[in-house]
């Protein structure tokens, strides 16, 4: 049974349904990050929020684990590189609680307007003091969102029920887009230098961190209301703090901090600034949501292979995960033959999928043949980590589909290039789900992949079957399974053994030295 652990503080529905699911689960919440090193080994799953840090050293700690599930939206908490390379995957739950954070913005936004806080403060300590809060109408006001994704438009549309004028600055909102929302999209100084209200929608990445800083604000109109419902590293708070002091920013409503939890911080007691706890997710319903989903996720990632909203791995639904897996079996054999049998740099890979599986998700099919391809060089590679590790040793990997195939109902036929020369092997499956490789180097066979096997290039030549029977015999290895392929007469032929025990090197050698042969190679599954 797999086994997860809770490390935030998650509504109760998670645990719920991870029993629900078969999922042993434990809440273990506010670890010191030496107490969560000294357990995370245990668990295949992590759920949080945003008080974990799953630093590189956390996941080097975690040696069971395959999947973060982040029970929000921002990952900046997580070492996603980290996390891809030693193959754990990392989701999110990107919707769950956009309405709720968007809600927060806008109420930070009324807060700031009419210093709520303070006069609420006020009146509850008896001062009546009517003419003390003054404050501005939001109505024909400028409001300019930084980020106009799911969190920022959904703050565009309650701003423009309240009459406001929206501009947004995000490098990737399609103009299209902006026109459906009512935004206007515009430069990034453009919307310094116009808006009345300010607010951060971006996630917190090397390009967002610091973009409200001195010389940014010197571009926006004195007077200005900044709201942060984002993450704290987005703006520089020493120049914000100067600029409240100074009166060119006239408030500012901040919900999230550069270093949190926020215990202390210049900007507690200051009477323009509006501060809560990193509550932009914290109502019952976006916590339901959130909770109810990472659990979905995480069971069905553990359990069925099913991925959903994982920021390092292609998706693959509920319906896809048992159509995918006799196909993962198969070309994880293919992966790793090619692997084995590769002994110079790999320049590049090319995958084709032909007859049914040209119909399938094909990406995660493609990762774990680069995962089965590379493990002989990476011992920790899998299908999240391989497609990156690719990139990084410069291998071009093309993907080509045929809906038809002359001999197969499916065929997956994988052509690696290295530096030497070019080879294929191609697999089907038998009978709907067993993988059988049906072609190497353009010549057919039909084996079945065992644990240990012995691969055999020879010239076709009569006396090698029998001279390789006895090499394999006098070194005590029995013979599982002969299979053999051949150009025509006289031409190149292959053996590929299935033998019950690992060939040794020395064996190996004895077959090559034998006449006729040409590459010897043992192979492990
Ligand atoms: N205070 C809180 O409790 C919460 C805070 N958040 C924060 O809000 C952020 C945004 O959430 P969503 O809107 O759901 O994410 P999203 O991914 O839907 O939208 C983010 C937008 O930022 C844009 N963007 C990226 N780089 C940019 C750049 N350099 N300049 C301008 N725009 C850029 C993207 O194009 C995208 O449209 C999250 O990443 C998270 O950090 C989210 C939920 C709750
Ligand atoms: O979803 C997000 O990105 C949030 O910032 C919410 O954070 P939280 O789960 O409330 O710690």
């Amino acid at each position: 049974m797999p086994k997860v652990l809770i490390s935030d503080a998650l509504s109760p529905a998670a645990v719920a349904i991870f029993r629900d699911r078969g999922v042993e689960v434990d809440v273990k919440t506010d670890l010191k990050p030496e107490e969560l090193k000294a357990i995370i080994g245990q668990y295949d799953g992590l759920a949080i929020r945003s008080a974990t840090k799953v630093t590189k050293e956390v996941l080097a700690a975690a040696t069971n684990l395959k999947v973060v599930g982040r029970a929000g939206i921002g990952v900046d908490n997580v070492d996603v590189p980290a996390a891809t390379q030693r193959g754990v995957v990392v989701m999110n739950t990107p919707f769950g609680n956009s309405i709720t954070t968007a809600e927060h913005a806008i109420a930070m936004m009324f807060a700031l307007a009419r210093q709520l806080p303070d006069a609420n403060a006020s009146t509850h300590a008896g001062k009546w003091e009517k003419s003390r809060f003054m404050g501005v109408e939001l109505y024909g006001k400028t409001l300019g969102l930084i980020g106009c994704g799911n969190i920022g438009s959904i703050v565009a549309d309650r701003a423009i029920g309240l009459k406001m004028k929206v501009i947004a600055y995000d490098p990737f909102l399609s103009p299209d887009r902006a026109l459906d929302l009512g935004v206007e999209k515009v430069e990034l100084d453009g919307l310094f230098q116009r808006a009345d209200f300010l607010t951060l929608h971006t996630p917190l990445t090397d390009q967002t961190r610091n973009i409200v800083d001195a010389a940014a604000i010197a571009k926006m109109k004195p007077g200005v209301r900044i709201i942060n419902c984002a993450r704290g590293g987005l703006i520089v708070e020493e120049d914000l703090l100067a600029a409240l002091k100074s009166g060119h920013v006239a408030g500012a409503a901040l919900d999230v901090f550069a270093v949190e939890p926020a215990k202390e911080s210049a900007f507690f007691g200051l009477p323009n600034v509006v501060c809560t706890p990193h509550l932009g997710a914290a109502t019952s319903e976006a916590q339901e949501n959130v909770a109810l989903q990472v659990a979905e996720q995480i069971s069905d990632f553990l359990l069925s292979g099913a991925v959903t909203n994982a920021l390092n791995m292609p998706s693959v639904t509920a319906e896809e995960a048992p159509k995918l897996k006799p196909y993962l079996a198969l070309v994880e054999q293919l992966g790793g033959f090619a692997g084995q049998i590769t002994e110079t740099r790999l320049k590049a890979v090319n995958i084709t999928y032909e007859g049914d599986v040209a119909q399938l998700n094909t990406r995660p099919i493609t990762s774990v043949i680069l995962a089965g391809l590379l493990r002989p060089l990476l011992d920790s590679v899998n299908m999240v980590s391989a497609p990156v590790v690719a990139r990084e040793y410069d291998i071009d990997v093309s993907e080509t589909k045929r809906e038809t195939c002359e001999d197969y109902h499916t065929l997956v036929r994988l052509t690696v290039t290295t530096e030497r020369q070019t080879r294929t092997i191609a697999g089907s499956l038998f009978a709907g789900t067993k993988p059988r490789i049906v072609e190497l180097e353009g010549i057919s066979l039909e084996a079945e992949v065992a644990r240990n096997m012995l691969f055999v290039r020879n010239e076709d030549k009569p006396g090698f079957i029998g001279r390789l029977g006895t090499v394999l015999g006098d070194a005590g290895i029995n013979i599982a399974n002969f299979n053999l392929g051949r150009r025509p007469e006289g031409g190149s032929a292959l053996a590929l053994v299935s033998v019950d025990s690992p060939v040794a090197d020395e064996v190996v050698k004895a077959v090559l030295a034998l006449p006729s042969v040409v590459q010897a190679k043992a192979l492990n599954f």
